[in-house]
């Protein structure tokens, strides 16, 4: 298959690099990045040193900055932008006239409209051609480096899930086809809020008893939400809910994680976020899935014991105080 990857951000290169040295299929992938001067970079070095360092660019694999040559020579396009540049990338895709099929990366709500990705593309590239996300426990460096990894890729067009989960399938690379685009993008999200919670926590040298309670009152609160939105239950229990709950809570490879790591060494969010220098999509995500929770009249404590911290100037230990403090209840999902 021809594959057009957009973003050539640490996931869209850890994607190109696994798709692009894959020895059972026959991909040709094509890594589009929209700085010419970064493509220069990637051409000369065959490298991706200011996203991605340590890994080497395939030989077969294709670069371009011209949004259109990246379509044109595909069979299915893999966004891999920030949810911040998903409605963007799919206006530019939408522009070629290409109908091509689209799968996306990215994990989060849309900050202003609290809409989900699929939200986004129904709105943008609804009925052009067919969609879907795929999600899951996966750190680019892990997949990058061929460790083995379960995604899920789900899609309204039950076929078209199918068929592209198997075409992209490796045994390194296993990914599971679902229905349930609504769950597994809640859950692709809402780990982000999750996991700066957890980073928080450990940072503060709150101990694994705690982190284990915010995991699970995490998922609780993916679930709560995720039903709202139309999301399974059995979505919420799998990789793309429980699945990537855990990694991000523990894996000390996750930006979100390491945020709340450095929340609680009382380091400020815009110094963070720039010390960081990729996305965290935790940060915006939090306080849209905060909005959407009071709109939707659901409990969300831990949602917005984070966004107190991020957004309002709390300091953590208080949040987690807060937190600590709340009535006794009923373990309820
Ligand atoms: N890094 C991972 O391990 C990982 C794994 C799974 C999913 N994701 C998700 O993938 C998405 C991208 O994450 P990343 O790790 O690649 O981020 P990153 O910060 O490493 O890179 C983001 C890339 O997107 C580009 N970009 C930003 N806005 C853009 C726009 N409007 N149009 C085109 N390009 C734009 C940036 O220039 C950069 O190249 C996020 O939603 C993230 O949650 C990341
Ligand atoms: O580094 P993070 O926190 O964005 O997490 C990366 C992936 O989403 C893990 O599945």
């Amino acid at each position: 298959m021809r594959i057009g990857v957009l973003g050539a951000g640490a996931w869209g290169t850890a994607l190109a690099i696994s798709l692009g040295t894959n020895t059972r299929s026959s991909h040709q992938v094509t890594l589009w990045t929209r700085d010419p001067v970064h493509l220069a970079e990637l051409v000369s070095q065959r490298a991706n040193r200011r996203y991605f360092p340590g890994f080497s660019l395939p030989p077969s694999l294709q670069l371009t900055s011209v949004l259109d040559v990246a379509i044109e020579a595909a069979d299915l396009v893999l966004i891999v932008v920030p949810v911040a540049g998903l409605r963007e990338t799919l206006r530019g895709i939408a522009a070629c006239g290409k109908g091509v099929p689209v799968v996306w990366g990215c994990k989060g709500f849309e900050a202003e409209s609290a809409a989900l990705p699929h939200q986004v593309a129904q709105e943008e590239y609804g009925g052009v051609a067919p969609c879907g996300v795929l999600s899951g426990p996966s750190f680019a460096q892990e997949v990058a480096q061929g460790l083995p990894t379960a995604l899920t890729l789900a899609s309204h067009d039950e076929e078209f899930s199918r068929s592209i989960a198997a075409q992209l399938h490796t045994a390194r690379l296993r990914i599971y086809s679902s229905r349930d685009v609504a769950g597994v993008e809640t859950g692709g999200a809402v780990k982000n809020v999750i996991s700066i919670a957890a980073g928080i926590s450990d940072g503060m040298g709150f101990g694994h008893n705690a982190r284990a309670a915010l995991i699970t009152r995490g998922l609780a609160e993916i679930t709560r939400l995720g039903l709202k939105l139309g999301g399974c239950m059995e979505t919420f229990m799998g990789l793309a809910g429980a699945g990537d709950l855990i990694l991000t809570c523990t894996g000390d490879l996750s930006r979100n994680r390491r945020v709340g790591l450095l929340l609680a060494a009382g380091h400020s969010l815009p110094d963070i976020l720039r010390e960081l220098g990729h996305t965290a999509e935790g940060v915006h995500t939090a306080s849209a899935v905060l909005r959407l929770s009071q709109t939707l009249k659901i409990e969300m404590p831990i949602t917005q014991a984070v966004c107190s911290v991020l957004h309002d100037g709390v300091p953590a230990r208080l949040a987690v105080e807060a937190l600590l403090n709340r009535e006794p209840k009923a373990e309820t999902y």
